[in-house]
C-alpha cells in the first residue's frame, strides 16, 4: 500500500559543521501510547529541513520535543554536536525560537505590545529593540497595516504573520515553525515564506518546517523528509519529490 522508501543516512563529511539540531533513536508518546519510534532527523546548520507527514504522524510532537515543552522516553537529543535536555528557557537562550501551530500571539494586546514582549523576553532595548523590530518590519511589512490593533482582532493569517514576526525579533539561528499555514490562502502563505527564506540565507538561519502544504513549502525548503507513524520514511531533496504523486504514494 504505502511505500517505504528509507533511505541511508549520509555520511557526515569531516568539515562539515554538526547539525543545527539532531535527534538519534527518539521514542516519546503520551500516556504510554508511542508516538515517535526511534526517531533519527538531522536539521543542517544554515538550511531549511521541510518535515512532513499524515495528520497524527507525530510532527508535532517532535517539535515540543525538541523545545523542551515534551519529553522523550528514550533517545538523544543533539544541539549543534552536544548532547541537550531541552527546556524552553535553555533553548531560547541558545538561541533556538518555536512557532507553535496556531496562533501564538497574546490576543488582548496590541501588536506593538505583543513585540515588545517579545523584545523584553530577549533583554533587547532602546536603540538595538528599534533596530531589530525594523528588520522584522521590513521582512514582515504587512504587520505595519496592523501595529496598533489588538493581535485578538487579527484575521489567523495576520495573527500567524505576528508569531512569526516575534519569533524573529530574537534573531534565532534555528527556527522551528509548525505549520505556518493554516488559516492562509497559498498566495498568502507564499508571500509570508518568501521573505522568511531571504532573512534565513541572509542570517545562515536554520529552519525545521513542518507543513502540509508540500507545493509552497518545497519551494523554500533545501531538504525534505517524510514521516509516518513516529519514523522516517524518506529523506532527500525537494525536487526529489517533485512529482508530488510519489509523496501521496507513501500514504
Ligand atoms: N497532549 C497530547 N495528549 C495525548 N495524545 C496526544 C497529545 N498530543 C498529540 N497526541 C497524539 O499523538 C499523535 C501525534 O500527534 P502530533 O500532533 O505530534 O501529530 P502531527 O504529525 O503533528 O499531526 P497533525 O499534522 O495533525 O498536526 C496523535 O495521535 C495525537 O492524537
Amino acid at each position: 500500500m504505502s511505500a517505504t522508501i528509507a533511505e541511508p543516512r549520509q555520511a557526515p563529511s569531516p568539515t562539515a559543521p554538526p547539525p543545527a539540531l539532531e535527534t538519534r533513536g527518539l521514542v516519546s508518546g503520551y500516556g504510554g501510547r508511542e508516538v515517535l519510534s526511534g526517531l533519527d532527523i538531522a536539521l543542517p546548520q544554515g538550511e531549511v529541513l521541510c518535515l512532513v507527514g499524515h495528520n497524527g504522524a507525530g510532527k508535532s510532537t517532535l517539535m515540543k520535543l525538541l523545545f523542551g515543552l515534551h519529553q522523550p522516553s528514550a533517545g538523544t537529543i543533539l544541539l549543534r554536536g552536544a548532547p541537550v535536555r531541552p527546556r524552553p528557557e535553555l533553548m531560547a537562550r541558545e538561541g533556538v525560537a518555536y512557532v507553535p501551530e496556531g496562533r501564538g500571539v497574546f490576543p488582548g494586546l496590541a501588536v506593538r505590545e505583543n513585540f515588545a514582549l517579545a523584545l523584553w523576553s530577549a533583554r533587547l532595548a532602546g536603540a538595538e529593540a528599534e533596530a531589530r523590530t525594523e528588520e522584522v518590519l521590513t521582512v514582515l511589512p504587512r504587520i505595519r497595516e496592523f501595529w496598533t490593533r489588538r493581535a485578538g482582532t487579527l484575521s489567523g493569517g495576520q495573527q500567524q504573520m505576528v508569531s512569526i514576526g516575534r519569533a524573529l525579533l530574537s534573531r534565532p539561528s534555528i527556527l522551528l515553525l509548525d505549520e505556518p499555514s493554516i488559516g492562509l490562502a497559498p498566495k498568502t502563505f507564499q508571500d509570508l515564506l518568501a521573505p522568511i527564506r531571504e532573512l534565513q540565507q541572509r542570517l545562515g538561519m536554520s529552519v525545521l518546517l513542518v507543513e502540509q502544504n508540500v507545493g509552497e513549502a518545497f519551494a523554500v525548503s533545501d531538504r525534505v523528509v517524510v514521516m509516518k507513524s513516529g519514523q522516517v520514511i524518506f529523506r532527500g531533496v525537494p525536487a526529489d519529490l517533485a512529482d508530488h504523486a510519489k509523496l501521496m504514494e507513501m500514504f
